[in-house]
């Protein structure tokens, strides 16, 4: 059995290869996509292919924060409740408008928020602090204000030249307002990567009704096209192949055709009779990469390159696919797409005390939950390779080293958590 280990690691790159090594080599073998303009509004969830800096100050112009008067503070210095200052209403500018004169002493212009403000004046005082004048025409002020006082000034937000959003930063709500704000439709983005993805397996079935006796949904195409979505690509559905190279092949050659820029399988990656994915790939004159990631579960993952696309067969279990598809394929999705992925981290204490006697590094699932202002996390019970349950109830994953563990109730943990499962990470 070691000599025939010994010859599939020639054959297929390295066997067993560390997680992080893995990733390494994969985001090492991918380039970000190119740049393409997408409208503003269409820019959701894209990543800034150039950094953008403020062309010009954000906001280009004072203006005036209040509804109120626009004035020179200097007019106000003797200003009381019982002897008010009374200055000449010169004009009246709402947003959007410029005053057609400069203020002079004694003088005040009434401005809406978000107006210019007015050439000479150096304050701005909300009309809730003043009364009408003993005419029409005359506003009194019963207070002195100080210089600056309701003015929003020039470049308060963003200096002209500032670096607004670095190139690689994804496209939120704060995003799209800034970029609006700043004049950019269209936006350059990355293009999206397109994530072709196939099911192996001569169980699988889609079909209406019941599957017949022995036949099972391909479960896993599903759950990995929506975290192809959450990780920033589009999922492109290659159907699914037999358990025959050539199926393999085909399906492969499928997505290549189609444009896809990486592909995705699941099942057929183990050591079992049918298990032809790495051989359908090798046949196929691919540069293989490795064969099996020293993580449980998952371990039995393939990668290779051709024409120079990745190729990653993930396994046929669910939560190995999804595991893996989280750890190591996601962040390959987001280099094509120029930025970075990682799973957001908090500090847990476990809630039940936990014991593994040995084997490899493993991600559990595990949900945190918020008690007394503590975080605690709980490994699930009946944890299950098989289907996606385990992932449904969790919202999170547990890291254990490889080896043998015993760790008490309460002990510190790290918690990776699941994109749109869990809590927002309190600390
Ligand atoms: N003798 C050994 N057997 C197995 C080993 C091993 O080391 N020695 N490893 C086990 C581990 S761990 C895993 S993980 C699986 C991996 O198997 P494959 O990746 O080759 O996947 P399959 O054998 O094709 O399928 C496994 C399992 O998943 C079901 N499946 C397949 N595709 C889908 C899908 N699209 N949606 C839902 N479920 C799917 C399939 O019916 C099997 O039940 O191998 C172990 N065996
Ligand atoms: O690697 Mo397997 O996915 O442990 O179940």
């Amino acid at each position: 059995m070691r000599e025939e280990e010994a010859r599939k690691a020639g054959r297929y790159g390295q066997v067993l290869i560390p997680l992080e090594e893995a990733r390494a080599l994969l985001i090492e073998k991918t380039a970000p996509l190119p740049a393409e303009a997408v409208p503003l509004i269409d820019a959701q969830d894209r990543t800034i292919a150039e950094s953008i800096r403020a062309e010009t100050a954000l906001p280009a112009f004072d203006r005036s924060a209040l509804d109120g008067y626009a004035l020179l503070s200097s007019d106000l210095a003797g200003a009381t409740p019982a002897e008010p200052v009374y200055l000449v209403l010169q004009e009246e500018v709402p947003a959007g408008y410029q005053a057609t004169q400069p203020i002079t002493a004694g003088r005040t212009i009434k401005v809406m928020t978000g107006a210019p403000l007015p050439e000479g004046a150096d304050a701005v005082i909300g009309h809730e602090w003043t009364a009408a004048g003993p005419e029409s025409g005359i506003v009194a002020f019963r207070q002195p204000v100080t210089a600056g006082n309701g003015i929003a000034p020039s470049g308060e937000e963003y200096r002209q030249g500032e670096l607004a959003l670095p190139a690689g930063t994804v496209i939120g709500a704060p995003e799209m307002g800034l970029l609006a704000a700043l004049g950019h439709d269209p936006v350059l983005v990355r293009r999206k990567p397109r994530i072709g993805l196939f099911a192996t397996g001569d169980e699988l079935w889609e079909g209406e009704g019941r599957p017949p006796q022995g036949k099972i949904r391909p479960t896993n195409v599903y759950a990995l096209a929506a975290l192809v979505r959450e990780a920033g690509g589009e999922p492109v559905l290659l159907g699914t192949a037999t358990d025959r190279r050539e199926a393999v092949a085909a399906a492969v050659c499928a997505g290549l055709a189609a444009g896809v820029d990486m592909i995705l399988s699941t099942g057929g990656v183990s050591a079992g009779d049918y298990d032809v994915v790495k051989d359908a790939l090798h046949d196929m004159g691919a540069e293989m990469l490795f064969w099996k990631v020293a993580l449980r579960p998952g371990a039995p993952a393939v990668a290779a390159v051709t024409e120079k696309r990745l190729l990653i067969g993930l396994s046929g279990n669910p939560a190995g696919a999804v595991i893996l598809f989280l750890l190591l394929v996601a962040p390959v999705i987001a280099r094509l797409s120029g930025r970075t992925w990682s799973l957001p981290r908090s500090t847990a204490l476990l809630a039940t005390p936990w014991e593994k006697r040995k084997g490899l590094r493993g991600f559990l699932w595990a949900k945190a939950e918020e008690r007394e202002g503590r975080l605690w996390v709980s490994l699930l019970e009946n944890q299950k390779c098989g289907g996606m349950r385990s992932f449904l109830e969790s919202n999170c994953l547990v890291e254990v080293p490889a080896g043998a563990h015993a760790w008490p109730e309460g002990r510190e943990m790290t918690v990776y958590w699941l994109p749109k499962r869990g809590l927002p990470a309190p600390n």
